[in-house]
Order: structure tokens, then C-alpha cells, then sequence
């Protein structure tokens, strides 16, 4: 039997393999381009009923990808609708830096480490210049060709952000790389968020493990705090100002170096700049690229002489969870929002308190002594510093209620942009 009876083939040119995966809009599979003989990952994103009208996220997708030609940029080969859905045909790529850095078979040297960072920071930096954020930056989004490159895809949650006055969707950042900024429900952030992204990916790159895995947004920024310490006003002086600000308890930082103990200086010197929290004194992706980091020994690893782990395994997010609490600052006040709507409860003394389903940034947050349920029990907020730990949790991503929230909000600001 030929290989065409075998396989269907879409939009008369591609001949459909295997299913590569699921991401948030929809499922990616492999194709071979009949008019190439080249191998694509084809990203199959369901479209809105006729009614709705066209699905403005794809269509921004392929308009900003469309225009992002970069060596370490995915490249959009070819867009077309079938079947009710749209498809956009992207260049293959083997594998992704998520799967890289779990290979418990691969070292990486400082030198594999620099030349991965260097890689996504110029990514960035091209995106950075076309006024475009990705947004959505974390290891499985870093996808890495047959020679080595990686490559920033999935520029689904990108949007140009020319507009000073544009208020961005800030749920949208998988949340152990989301930026304290955003975990504080700023309403305009900038290319900053993106370097918060990139310095967890540099750190996790040092660890070999995510490094602040909060479990909720609170949680998120308690380890972020447990990690550099309590931001005081002059590290930050906007913070208090934030929508969602809560006080947490002041905790000084440990030394980074106690954090990442096999880091150079110079390593550890861009890290801290990258980490730094106000968002407007955070060095910006060009200046990350100028650091000394990257111009000292040992140089950058040339990318096709990279470590590559095997092909892709199917049980990379099994979710057996090695999440290891240790304890954190305490949140000293309940975020604005929820003092607003809360009646005062029985039983609320000091700086313990319980909220039923407020919202989602509380909803996972309940700290009540004496009171033992299996969430209280897995509230704590800390950093697992532990290097080399058996096997990571799994991912958290955007669930279906955020997906549809933010759909609606896209297609909203879309069609309405002048009125934000
Ligand atoms: N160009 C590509 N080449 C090879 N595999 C790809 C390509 N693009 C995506 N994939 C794979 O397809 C799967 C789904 O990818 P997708 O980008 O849709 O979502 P995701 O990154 O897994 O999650 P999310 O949408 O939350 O970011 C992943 O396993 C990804 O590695």
C-alpha cells in the first residue's frame, strides 16, 4: 500500500502523520509537504462556529508570526483552513529545551548553558524590536532543530504592545515563569515580563529543575520572595500600587549564590539583573545579550555541537510530583479585591485567615491553624532549592476556563480596540 492510502492528505499537499501533542489551541501533528519532501508540524486550531465569525487569535497568530522572520524565531511555512479549522504549517523541530534539560543522560556544560540562553534571549530580542512580547515563555515553548537551534514558538498569546494605554490579559503566563508583576495583576507590563520568563529558564537550565514552582499565585509569589527576599518599597516603590498587591511578611534574601552554587559570577550577576523586580530597572533582553556572561569564558557552545536528548517521549508530563514545601513569608493582608467583598469571619485572628471561593489568585490559599485539609497541608510557600531532585512536578498551563476567558477577552479587544 502506498504511502498516500496510508495517510489522509490535507489541503491536496500534506500528507498527515502522527499526533505530536496538544497545546492550547488545538493538536499538532506531523505532515510531510508533497511539495518539498520536507517534514512540518501542522497546528490544527479550531475555529469558532460561523456565527462567531473568524477566530481573531489564530488570525493574529499568522499576521505576527508572518512577520517575525528570525533564526531563532519558528517559521510559519503556510496557513490555510480546512474542515472548519485553520492550519498553520510550522518548520519541524526535534525536540524542545523542556525535554533537555529533564534528560537525566544529557551534562550540560556552562558553555551549553550560555549558548541555549543566548539563543532565547536573541529570539526575544528580534521579537523585543518589532514591539511583539511572546508572553508565554517557558522550556517546552523553546524548540530545538536537527542542527541544534532553538527557536521561540507558539506566539499564540504575543500581541504588539505599541499602545501605552493597552490593558493586557495577565493570566496568561504559566506561572512558574509569570513576572511579580503580573502575579500582582498589573494591567500594563512590558518586554519585562518576558525577561522574568527567560531568567527562570536560566535558572532552571543551572538546576535542572523548574526553579519557583508555586502551586497558586500567592504560593508563586511567596517563593519568589523566599528566593530574593521581601521587596522593600525602594527595590520597588510601585508595587504598592498594583491592583492585587498583598503584603506579604519581610524575609531577606539568601545569598544567590547559596541558590545556584555551581554558577559563575558573571552568571550569577545577569541572573540578578534579570530577576530584578521592578520591572523598569529589570535589564532590558538587549543589554542581557551585551552582559559580560556572554562574552567571557567558556565561550557560547556552537549549536550543532549541542547535546540533544532521544526523540521525544509521550510520558513527559506523567505529573508524579516530587514537590518538596519548605516553609515561606506569610501574607500579611488578603489581596484588595477580596478585603473588599470579605464579611469578617468567626475565628479570624492575626494573620491567619480562610477564604472560601473568592476568586481564582485565593481561591487555592487557605491558612487557618489548627485546620488540617490536604490543600492546607500543601499551602507553604518556598523555594525547593533541592538540585537534581528525582522527577518534576507537572506543568501547570492554562486550563479551559482561563482558555475561554481569554479567548473571549482577545476576540473582545479585537474587536473593540479603541475602546480599551
Ligand atoms: N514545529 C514543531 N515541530 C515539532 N513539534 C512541535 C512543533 N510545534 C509544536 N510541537 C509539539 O506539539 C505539541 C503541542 O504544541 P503546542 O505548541 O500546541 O502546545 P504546548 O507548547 O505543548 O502547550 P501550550 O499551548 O500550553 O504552550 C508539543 O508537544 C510540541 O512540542
Amino acid at each position: 500500500m502506498s504511502e498516500v492510502d496510508l495517510s489522509k492528505k490535507v489541503a491536496n499537499r500534506y500528507l498527515k502523520r502522527e499526533v505530536l501533542g496538544e497545546g492550547t489551541y488545538g493538536v499538532v501533528y506531523k505532515a510531510i509537504d508533497t511539495k518539498t519532501g520536507m517534514t512540518v508540524a501542522i497546528k490544527k486550531i479550531r475555529l469558532g462556529k460561523q456565527k462567531e465569525g473568524v477566530n481573531f487569535t489564530a488570525l493574529r497568530e499568522i499576521k505576527l508570526l508572518k512577520e517575525l522572520k528570525d533564526p531563532n524565531i519558528i517559521e510559519l511555512i503556510d496557513a490555510f483552513p480546512h474542515k472548519g479549522n485553520l492550519h498553520l504549517v510550522f518548520e519541524f523541530m526535534e525536540t524542545d529545551l523542556e525535554a533537555v534539560i529533564r534528560d537525566r543522560n544529557i551534562f550540560l556544560s556552562p558553555a551549553d548553558i550560555k549558548s541555549f540562553l543566548q539563543m532565547t534571549l536573541k529570539g526575544l530580542a528580534f521579537c523585543h524590536r518589532k514591539w511583539v512580547l511572546h508572553r508565554d515563555m517557558k522550556p517546552n515553548n523553546l524548540l530545538i532543530g536537527s542542527k541544534g537551534q532553538l527557536k521561540l514558538a507558539d506566539f499564540g498569546l504575543a500581541r504588539i504592545f505599541g499602545s501605552p494605554d493597552r490593558k493586557f490579559t495577565h493570566q496568561v503566563f504559566a506561572r512558574w515563569y509569570r513576572a511579580p508583576e503580573l502575579l500582582f495583576g498589573t494591567k500594563q507590563y512590558g518586554p519585562g515580563v518576558d525577561v522574568w520568563a527567560a531568567a527562570c529558564i536560566f535558572a532552571e537550565l543551572l538546576l535542572r529543575r523548574p526553579f519557583l514552582q508555586g502551586s497558586s499565585d500567592i504560593d508563586q509569589l511567596g517563593k519568589i520572595f523566599a528566593a530574593f527576599g521581601t521587596p522593600k518599597h525602594s527595590q520597588w516603590p510601585d508595587m504598592l500600587y498594583l491592583p492585587d498587591y498583598v503584603e506579604y511578611q519581610y524575609v531577606p534574601a539568601p545569598p544567590l549564590r547559596s541558590l545556584f552554587p555551581m554558577a559563575s559570577d558573571d552568571a550569577l550577576d545577569l541572573l540578578s539583573k534579570m530577576f530584578t523586580y521592578d520591572p523598569t530597572a529589570r535589564i532590558s533582553v538587549q543589554q542581557a545579550l551585551e552582559h559580560r556572561y556572554f562574552s567571557s569564558a567558556p565561550l557560547p557552545t556552537d549549536p550543532h555541537k549541542l547535546p540533544r536528548p532521544a526523540p521525544k517521549k509521550e510520558s513527559l508530563n506523567s505529573g508524579i510530583s516530587d514537590f518538596n514545601p519548605q516553609e515561606g513569608p506569610t501574607v500579611f493582608s488578603p489581596p484588595k479585591k477580596t478585603r473588599r467583598v470579605m464579611p469578617e469571619r468567626d475565628g479570624f485572628e492575626g494573620n491567619a485567615y480562610q477564604f472560601d471561593k473568592i476568586d481564582d489568585r485565593v481561591s487555592d490559599f487557605r491558612q487557618v491553624p489548627g485546620e488540617s485539609t490536604s490543600r492546607n497541608e500543601n499551602v507553604p510557600m518556598s523555594v525547593d532549592f533541592s538540585i537534581f531532585g528525582s522527577r518534576p512536578p507537572s506543568r501547570p498551563t492554562i486550563n479551559s476556563a482561563d482558555r475561554s476567558h481569554l479567548k473571549r477577552k482577545l476576540d473582545l479587544e479585537f474587536q473593540h480596540p479603541e475602546q480599551e
